[in-house]
């Protein structure tokens, strides 16, 4: 579970996030939609510990992430518009890598099962990185994520740059982890994706959280609407 309390973020006088209090359950996705510089990416990094909050706390499984930086580090896991990876390593050997440096030993089988759920086609296992395509490497950091057993996902813009087939998988794929009780904290500006495949949808605006629905209780030409009012 991921907990913001009065979570704040300040450089010098700007706000970047103000006052966010936000639950995400296991099971959960939830998108937060905002302009460039709403305080999407602050909110994320404030839950990966990359910066420090001003004021207030984000927490993931009750553990406070400012005064637990190495233990959140080991449930979550965090996938950036580009994930990095080595690209003179194969699939199969990053996600090796990757998942030892987070204290698991899997087998090639184990590690191959792991590619596959993550919906790489068997024959790219043993391809080298620098070759992939964006959703290749996207479905890479999903495997690394499963692998660390993460009990949370945090998304930064994850299918900006995919093309909708790949987008779509890449949805599919956040679904079944989710429903395998997976929380999931997805910053993005596809509105249509994020009523596609997120339970509940925020919207933030100069660093408040404006809004926040259900997604089942919208359509995606009510929440384009509704964004476009709000920002
Ligand atoms: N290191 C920093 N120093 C000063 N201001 C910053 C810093 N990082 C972010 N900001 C400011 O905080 C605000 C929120 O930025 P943030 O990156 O969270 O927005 P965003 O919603 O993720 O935007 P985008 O969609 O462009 O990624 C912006 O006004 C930004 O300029």
């Amino acid at each position: 579970m991921l907990e913001a309390k009065n979570l704040t973020k300040r450089y010098g006088k700007h706000t970047a996030l103000n006052n966010l209090n936000l639950t995400i359950k296991p099971g959960e996705i939830f998108a937060l939609l905002g302009q460039n510089g709403a305080g999407k990416t602050t909110t994320i990094n404030l839950f990966l510990g990359f910066i420090e909050p001003s004021e207030g706390w984000a927490s993931i499984d009750g553990v406070s992430v400012v005064e637990h930086p190495q233990q959140i580090k080991q449930y979550l896991a965090y996938i950036p518009e580009t994930v990095m990876l080595y690209p003179n390593l194969t699939g199969i050997e990053n996600l090796e890598y990757f998942s030892s440096l987070a204290g698991f030993d899997y087998s090639k089988k184990e590690l191959g099962k792991l590619l596959s759920t993550a919906g790489l086609q068997p024959q790219a296992f043993e391809q080298r990185l620098g070759g992939y395509s964006k959703g290749m490497r996207q479905k890479v950091g999903i495997a690394i994520a499963v692998a660390k057993k993460a009990k949370v996902l945090l998304l930064d813009e994850p299918t900006s740059g995919l093309d909708p087939k790949a987008s779509n998988e890449f949805s599919e794929i956040l679904k079944t982890l989710a429903a395998k009780g997976t929380a999931i904290l997805m910053a993005t500006h596809d509105i249509f994706r994020a009523k596609e495949v997120a339970t509940r949808i925020g919207i933030m605006k100069e660093g408040n959280l404006e809004s926040v629905l259900h997604a089942c209780d919208i359509s995606a030409n009510e929440l384009e609407a509704l964004y476009l009012k709000t920002v």
